[in-house]
């Protein structure tokens, strides 16, 4: 798994209970998601299309360091379906994993279209075409 993104934990992110609000993190995984998605299947519209179960098994405070993960399970047709893994640098825990997220890729009508994708694409390769 790489771990494209680190987010610093700052006063805006934290929930009531002065910890890493649950919402703030699973728009970061959102997007993260989506970037990776836009990236691999070269289209700028994709939508998130499903999450499987979201177990938060530990948390972040201010201050910390955390980091997002993410691995390609299966290229579908029109589908990207990635895992996602969050650890917090700090305590070097794991905060969430997603097993599954399926990613679409849409056509200009908002249609799901064919991406032709089926592996792991580097930009640096696509540089030397
Ligand atoms: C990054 C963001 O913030 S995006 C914003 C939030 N997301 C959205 O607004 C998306 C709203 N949803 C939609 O527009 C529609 O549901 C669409 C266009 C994504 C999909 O429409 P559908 O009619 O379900 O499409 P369709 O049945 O053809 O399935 C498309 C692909 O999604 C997969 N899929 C559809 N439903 C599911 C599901 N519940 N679980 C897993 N995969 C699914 C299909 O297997 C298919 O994959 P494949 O093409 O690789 O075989």
């Amino acid at each position: 798994m790489r771990f494209h993104t680190r987010k610093w934990v700052k006063p805006q992110d934290l929930n009531p209970n002065a910890s890493l609000f649950g919402g703030r993190l699973l728009e970061w995984i959102d997007e993260e998601c989506a970037l990776y998605s836009i990236i691999q299947l070269e289209n700028p519209k994709v939508v998130t299309k499903f999450m499987s179960e979201i177990n938060f098994q530990s948390s972040a405070v201010q201050g910390d360091i955390i980091e997002i993960g993410i691995d390609v399970v299966k290229f579908g047709n029109a589908s990207l379906t990635l895992r996602c893994e969050v650890r917090n640098k700090m305590t070097r825990e794991t905060i969430i994993s997603i097993e599954n997220i399926v990613m679409v890729s849409l056509d200009k009508n908002g249609k799901p279209q064919a991406h032709g994708k089926s592996e792991i694409e580097f930009v640096k390769d696509r540089l030397k075409d």
